[in-house]
């Protein structure tokens, strides 16, 4: 039976949840639950602390799990992605006090808080600079106001927590992430593995996509599909009246928009667009 790590709280839980429902598998009850067993799908999923999971996976324990790319990086385990789960994504970097033109080399000889320590001694020894590195476990940035730090390294999501506390965020971005789902460093991509990954990308993929349908005349036909070539080639069907066509195409998501003003300058009438569950390309 495939054992699998899900986020059982935090940032990437409640995402992970919906990703593993719409890929057909069985959900918590309760959200204190620690195991579920989904016979059908022979698999038993592990709802454990996002930190931890890099650490059952890379200890082999488990065969797959759902973390961010930087706790995993962060906890030193062995493992790596078989799929970018398209959610969850945030820039880990270093800030300080608003008012200052902040540097890196600024760091040398501060005192630096973080969650996130090996991430920031990595970089930190890349970089040649000596810091004093204090580990907390969450809520960083009250830190500085608080007199245990003069500087933090933590995650940035939409900016706000940063604001909220007059830190602002500098140099390079130490860790770009996203939500990942990982296996052991090296180990065999099992066919139960590819499965639920295939699953699972399979959700990732319908969400970046549409599905447009729409009646064109068929003297405008070839400029239409240009706009709206699918992935393969798109569907066109006979409407009643000889005249039009009925097409049928997947477009990115992103573009749908600008594709339906386009289709709809064109000439094109009931363009709809529809959400894919979920799909394999
Ligand atoms: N505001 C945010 N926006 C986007 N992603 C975020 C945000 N905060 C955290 N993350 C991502 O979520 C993951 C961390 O999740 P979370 O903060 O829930 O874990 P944790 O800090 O270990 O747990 P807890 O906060 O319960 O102690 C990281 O991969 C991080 O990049
Ligand atoms: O840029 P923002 O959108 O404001 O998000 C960033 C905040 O979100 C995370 O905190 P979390 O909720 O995980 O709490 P924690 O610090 O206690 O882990 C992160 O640690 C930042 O504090
Ligand atoms: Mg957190």
């Amino acid at each position: 039976m495939l054992r699998v790590a899900v986020p059982n709280k935090g940032a990437l839980a409640e995402k992970s949840a919906e990703m593993l429902a719409e890929a057909g598998y069985r959900g918590r009850h309760e959200s204190r639950d620690l195991t579920v067993l989904d016979v059908a799908n022979d698999v038993e999923f592990f709802f454990l602390r996002p930190k931890d999971i890099a650490i059952y996976v890379g200890s082999g324990q488990l065969d797959l799990g759902i973390t961010g790319l930087d706790l995993a990086r962060d906890s030193g385990a062995g493992v790596e992605p078989t799929l970018e789960l398209g959610f969850g994504g945030s820039n880990f970097r270093y800030a300080g006090p608003a008012g200052r033109d902040w540097k890196v080399e600024d760091l040398q000889g501060m005192r630096l808080a973080t969650a996130y320590p090996r991430l920031v001694v990595d970089d930190l020894s890349k970089r040649g600079i000596e810091a004093d590195v204090i580990r907390l476990d969450g809520a960083v940035e009250i830190s500085v106001q608080l007199g245990v730090a003069d500087v933090i390294a933590d995650v940035v999501g939409s900016g706000r927590t940063l604001r909220q506390h007059n830190l602002v965020a500098f140099g390079d971005v130490i860790c770009k992430s996203e939500a990942i789902l990982v296996q052991r460093e090296g180990s065999e991509l099992t066919p139960a593995k590819a499965q639920l990954t295939a699953r699972l990308r399979g959700v990732v993929l319908a969400q970046q996509y549409l599905m447009l349908d729409y009646d064109c005349p068929k003297a405008l036909l070839d400029q239409a599909l240009k706009t709206t070539p699918g992935l393969e080639s798109p569907t066109v069907a006979p409407l009643a009246d000889e005249n039009w066509a009925a097409v049928r195409a997947m477009v990115s998501r992103k573009e749908a928009n600008n594709i339906m003003d386009e289709l709809s300058a064109l000439g094109a009438k009931a363009i709809l667009a529809s959400d894919i569950r979920s799909c394999r390309l």
